[in-house]
């Protein structure tokens, strides 16, 4: 204080004072008559101003004549929450919509103190009673709040460029990490009508998975948490360079090996929300470009299984079609996913979904993260997922000995154990997912300790292991079988092959005979 006002102490006490007087005023000029009112703090102002080293600025709750809270008070509100918590002798426990938890503010007719670059500033919470007692519209009843800033008026420059900019992101940067994060659906076009925007549906996104429980390579893991942190926080080098602040990951693997875990991870260390895009369920490019329009920043947009969504054929040659179509009749998973398909009437195409990816609907909005999963990389236009198009391609594979350990860790508390060396074998000799071994982990009764449940995982391995080799010899003897048809067949093709020769040959002679001409 002495540092900051310079006049000492005296010009200190003199400020109380004046705060003091405001303060009183501000509770009991209700009781004043309106005109009154007016000519008193004219007045006192004045005075006041050739005395007074501050300035105060006043933000109110409810601006204007609307009904709308003002996002700088409510942005003012939840700075000061982390500040009053700790000074504040009296708080108030509000339950915000959309909040994870109660926001303590200080109580009305308090004041704390900040700090910033060695500036000290005063804020005071207070509220005006109007004289009637009209119904109204405004947040807290017939009061009219507002918080009240106070500051050396040396410091006018710092204040009001630096500080409240300070103020309003650090409030906003605690709402967001305050907030529920959601889970938005896209619906059917048909049912986006009506006063409430009804393009996405959402739910609470309240997903357990984080990076710590996910099976993984340790340093793979790391290098994905990295890439996602530097992404969050590269709001000014992607300006920098003019880009769009967003970024494409490409999640492929097997069944079971944790594509759509990762995804709920990742929303979950950046605290986004997330966006399950159904493309099946989109008529157009048209209607895609107005879903991804109304998507909210920091978000995470997810087409899951993109192979399946999205005919990605359109451009290739008839007979590599009809090869995939003799493919998908024999296999059942196939054949469901193209009857998903044809069943959609997507008329969605490739180009659409580049234009989305990197087109010009880029401008709008920032910070998004758009994730594709597949199980079958191979399958996907080069197009879709060159590099800078999806920028990360990340391999989700089945479950090796470092990943089980995590598995084990979460599942059992286990670190180590005697039968941790013979999974190890096991897991190396077979191609076991994740899922299946999580599965395993889980204990099966309430009893279920865990040398039971290692044991069931090691039986369901061997069993994998077994069946595996059977196929394999299954497999292999059908191929012998066919390799001899193939044979035996070419044999006979010979053998009749020059049965035919010898019967020309015997005309030939004959004719030679007859002729006395050779053919
Ligand atoms: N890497 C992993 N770490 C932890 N748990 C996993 C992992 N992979 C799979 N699981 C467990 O298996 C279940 C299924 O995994 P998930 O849905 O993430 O697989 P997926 O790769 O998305 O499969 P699909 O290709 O069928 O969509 C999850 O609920 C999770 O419990
Ligand atoms: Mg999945």
């Amino acid at each position: 204080m002495m540092t900051m006002m310079g006049g000492g102490e005296k010009l200190t006490q003199l400020g109380s004072a004046v705060a003091g007087i405001m303060f009183i005023w501000a509770m009991f000029k209700q009781y004043f008559p309106p005109e009154l009112q007016g000519h008193i703090e004219k007045y006192t102002h004045k005075l006041i101003s050739y005395v007074y080293p501050f300035i105060q600025i006043t933000f109110q709750e409810h601006p204007g004549d609307g009904f709308e809270r003002s996002t700088a008070y409510a942005a003012i509100e939840r700075y000061l929450s982390t500040n009053s918590t700790n000074r504040a002798k009296r708080l108030k426990a509000n339950m915000v919509r959309d909040s994870r938890s109660i926001i303590l503010s200080m109580d009305d007719y308090e004041e704390i103190t900040d700090e910033y670059k060695g500036i000290k500033l005063w804020w005071a919470s207070s509220k005006n009673i109007p004289k009637t007692q009209m119904f109204s519209f405004y947040g807290g009843g017939e009061e009219k709040r507002y918080y009240k800033l106070r500051f050396h008026r040396k410091h006018r420059e710092t204040i009001t460029k630096n500080y409240l900019n300070h103020v309003l992101d650090e409030g906003k940067a605690i709402e967001v990490r305050a907030r529920q994060r959601k889970l938005y659906t896209n619906n059917r076009s048909e049912q986006w009508v009506g006063y409430r925007r009804t393009m996405w549906s959402h739910v609470v996104f309240d997903h357990p998975a984080t990076f710590d429980t996910l099976a993984m390579e340790p340093n793979k893991k790391k290098e994905i948490i990295n890439d996602l942190i530097t992404f969050s926080k590269a709001k000014d080098y992607y300006k920098k360079i003019g880009k769009a602040w967003k970024r494409g990951y490409l999640l492929y693997g097997p069944p079971g090996t944790g594509k759509s875990t990762m995804i709920a991870a990742m929303a979950n260390l950046l605290e986004y929300d997330v966006y399950d895009l159904e493309l099946t369920a989109v008529k157009d490019n048209t209607e895609l470009r107005k879903l991804l329009i109304d998507t909210s920043n920091k978000s995470i947009i997810v087409i899951e299984d993109i192979d399946c969504s999205l005919d990605l054929t359109g451009q290739r040659k008839e007979e590599e079609k009809d090869e995939k179509k003799d493919e998908e009749e024999k296999d059942p998973v196939k054949k469901k996913m193209k009857g998903d398909r044809e069943q959609s009437n997507s008329k969605v195409t490739l180009s659409g979904l580049l234009n989305f990816i990197d087109g010009l609907w880029s401008v709008c909005g920032s910070e998004r993260i758009i994730v594709f999963t597949t199980n079958y990389v191979e399958k996907l236009d080069p197009a879709l997922i060159r590099r800078g198009r999806m920028d990360k391609h990340i391999e989700l594979s089945y479950c090796s000995f470092e990943a089980f350990k995590v598995l084990a860790r979460n599942y059992l508390d286990l670190d180590s154990h005697e039968l941790f060396a013979k999974i190890r074998v096991l897991l190396e000799e077979t191609k076991t997912s994740p899922a299946d071994v999580a599965e395993n982990l889980m204990p099966k009764s309430a009893e279920g300790d865990a040398d039971t449940c290692l044991e069931n995982l090691i039986k369901a391995i061997e069993a994998a292991k077994e069946e595996a080799r059977l196929k394999a010899e299954e497999e292999a003897r059908l191929k012998a079988e066919e390799e001899e048809k193939l044979k035996a067949e070419k044999e006979k093709e010979k053998e009749e092959k020059s049965a035919e020769d010898v019967e020309e040959k015997k005309t030939a002679v004959k004719e030679v005979k007859e002729n006395g001409v050779i053919p």
